[in-house]
């Protein structure tokens, strides 16, 4: 570091040199920096991310905190839909070792990653590739359900930086404008045949509609709906008990 300080001249062999070239160029096409690095941070712990999964986000830490926070020492079985790199199961089974965790994707291609995550950091979730859209639910229970699934509407697609609408797969991004909170109602209603008694439902909301998803929630017939706001300010979780 000095030396950058005093101007020294740094010699890059010339492999090293054409590395740079290459991470510029892709810098320069607005690509982000954690899929040029290939990894990027999670609530402590480092997660592998490409093109194929979301880059996850502060707020979705405060997600995953709340969850830790009120869930801490239970052995509870929890289910996240929506991995994508597998942020939130793998954290919740890291910091919360007495859970069973459970994490279903739509997409093969998140779903190898978040396997990739998932033994890297030796944690235990179980991954499965599941359209929760048709998905039919069975007789398995869960204590937990959290959801961070898509909730962009396309009309916001244009007050989007490239470097989300560029490289970001849309898959885990889009919900079409007439419906936007499609998978908050089809989650909520087979939550209802899901989740255990008194099981806690979390959802990460675009904070557009905080209310909307407070008034959908009570409306199929859970209790405790409260909106959090995250640390900008804005309706960012809704919480709700079966
Ligand atoms: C907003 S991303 C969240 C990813 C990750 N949980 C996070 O917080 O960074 C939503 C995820 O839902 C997945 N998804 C989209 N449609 C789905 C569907 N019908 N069934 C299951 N997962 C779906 C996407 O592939 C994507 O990984």
């Amino acid at each position: 570091m000095l030396d950058i300080y005093m101007g020294k001249d740094i010699k890059l062999s010339a492999n090293q040199l054409k590395e740079l070239e290459e991470i510029l160029a892709r810098l320069q096409k607005h690509e982000p920096i954690q899929y040029v690095l290939g990894f990027t941070e999670f609530y402590g712990l480092h997660f592998h991310v490409t093109p194929s999964v979301l880059i996850p986000r502060p707020e979705t830490e405060e997600l995953v905190s709340l969850i830790i926070q009120e869930n801490l020492g239970c052995s509870s079985r929890i289910l996240d839909i929506g991995s994508g790199s597998g942020c939130i199961a793998i954290s919740l089974s890291h910091y919360l070792p007495l859970a069973e965790v459970h994490s279903w994707d739509v997409s093969s291609e998140a779903l190898q990653i978040a396997m990739k995550n998932n033994a890297r950091l030796e944690t235990s979730v179980l991954f499965q590739q599941i359209n929760v859209l048709e998905y039919q639910p069975k007789d398995e229970k869960f204590d937990v359900i959290v959801s961070n699934p898509p909730y962009v509407t396309v009309s916001e697609k244009e007050e989007m930086e490239a470097n989300v609408l560029e490289w970001e797969p849309h898959l885990a991004l889009f919900v079409p404008d007439e419906d936007p909170l499609l998978f908050y109602r089809r989650i909520a209603e087979k939550g209802l045949q899901m989740l255990t008694d008194d099981g806690k439902l979390y959802f990460e909301i675009n904070q557009a509609f905080g209310k909307e998803t407070t008034h959908l929630l009570e409306s199929i017939g859970y209790r405790e709906v409260n909106i959090i706001k995250d640390l900008s300010g804005k309706d960012r979780i809704v919480k709700a008990i079966r």
